[in-house]
């Protein structure tokens, strides 16, 4: 299980001090909120989790090691766009990052290794709810199946960490419901923890265990550069929502079975199985 620690972060751009003073424990299995007004940090903070941008002072650790100063696979990324391969098939999307992995050990992927990444990949488009769409282009699907792609690809490499920036922000009210009970299943059956950014504070109330909100304490033009924002508010949601447990909140997420238009929890798929089984054997 993923222990996140942020102590004493400062992130500075030349002489303006972005960020400042950041201390934050975010425990196993969390959904966290980023929440503040535009131009704080949101997006900085979560770029330096992924490992895209250094820290001018203090440091992160996941399971008490030191971040590695680049994108790995255990941190997957989804943006509000721009997160997929436009020049690739669905399928092909959500199959790169592992098949890069593969062969990265062994050459190239053939045979049974390439099968076996493309009976995942068909089975967490099924999850996500793209069956059907495997040979499609990104640019042929809606903003909201875009984005269940994104999610899809992201989850192929099994990370500990998924980090959110804005997600759902551009897509239509209606959509961005059923997203929403898509991604809190996700979170309740994959053994990670999440970092959203969001301008959203309903999404937030919806989704998360807790709300930490950025913002300036000292923001006069004068001392804009010199002073950074830091953690302003930290909320935990009442009543608590604790990943992989029945609560009042799961009567959205998980419909009666008897419903052909819903899917169900994903214990069912190959991936699923071995994420579950991964997270027990490293509890
Ligand atoms: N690579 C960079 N070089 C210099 N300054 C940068 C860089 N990236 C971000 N900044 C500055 O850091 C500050 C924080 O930007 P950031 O994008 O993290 O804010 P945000 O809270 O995510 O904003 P928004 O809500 O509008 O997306 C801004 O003043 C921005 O101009």
């Amino acid at each position: 299980m993923t222990q996140i620690s942020v102590k004493n972060l400062w992130k500075e751009y030349g002489e303006q001090v972005v960020l400042q003073n950041i201390d934050l424990e975010i425990a196993p299995r969390s959904f966290i909120a980023l929440v503040g007004p535009s131009g704080c940090g949101k997006t900085t903070f979560l770029r330096m989790l992924l490992g895209q941008e250094g820290l001018t002072r203090g440091a992160i650790t996941i399971d008490g090691e030191a971040l590695p100063p680049e994108p790995g696979p255990d941190r997957g990324v989804v943006f509000q766009r721009y997160s997929v391969f436009p020049h690739m098939t669905v399928l092909a999307n959500v199959m790169a990052g592992p098949e890069m992995k593969a062969a990265r050990l062994l050459g190239r992927t053939f045979g049974a290794t390439r099968k076996r990444i493309a009976d995942e990949a068909r089975a967490m488009l099924a999850e996500v709810g793209l069956a059907g769409a495997e040979d499609k282009y990104p640019a042929q699907l809606s903003g909201g199946m875009q984005q269940r792609l994104a999610l899809a690809q992201a989850l192929m490499m099994k990370p500990k960490v998924l980090l959110l920036d804005e997600p759902f922000g551009a897509l239509d009210p209606g959509i961005r419901t059923d997203i929403h009970k898509l991604m809190k299943r996700l979170w309740n059956e994959v053994p990670m923890s999440v970092v959203m950014v969001t301008h959203d504070i309903r999404e937030a109330f919806t989704l998360s265990t807790r709300i930490i909100a950025f913002e300036r304490t000292r923001n006069l033009p004068e001392e804009r550069l010199r002073y950074g924002a830091t953690i302003t508010k930290d909320i935990a949601i009442w009543p608590p929502r604790v990943a992989g447990a029945t609560s009042i909140y799961d009567a959205d997420i998980y419909p009666r079975r008897d419903d052909p238009t819903e899917q169900g929890p994903l214990t069912g798929t190959t991936w699923a199985k071995e994420l579950s089984h991964a997270a027990t054997h490293s509890a």
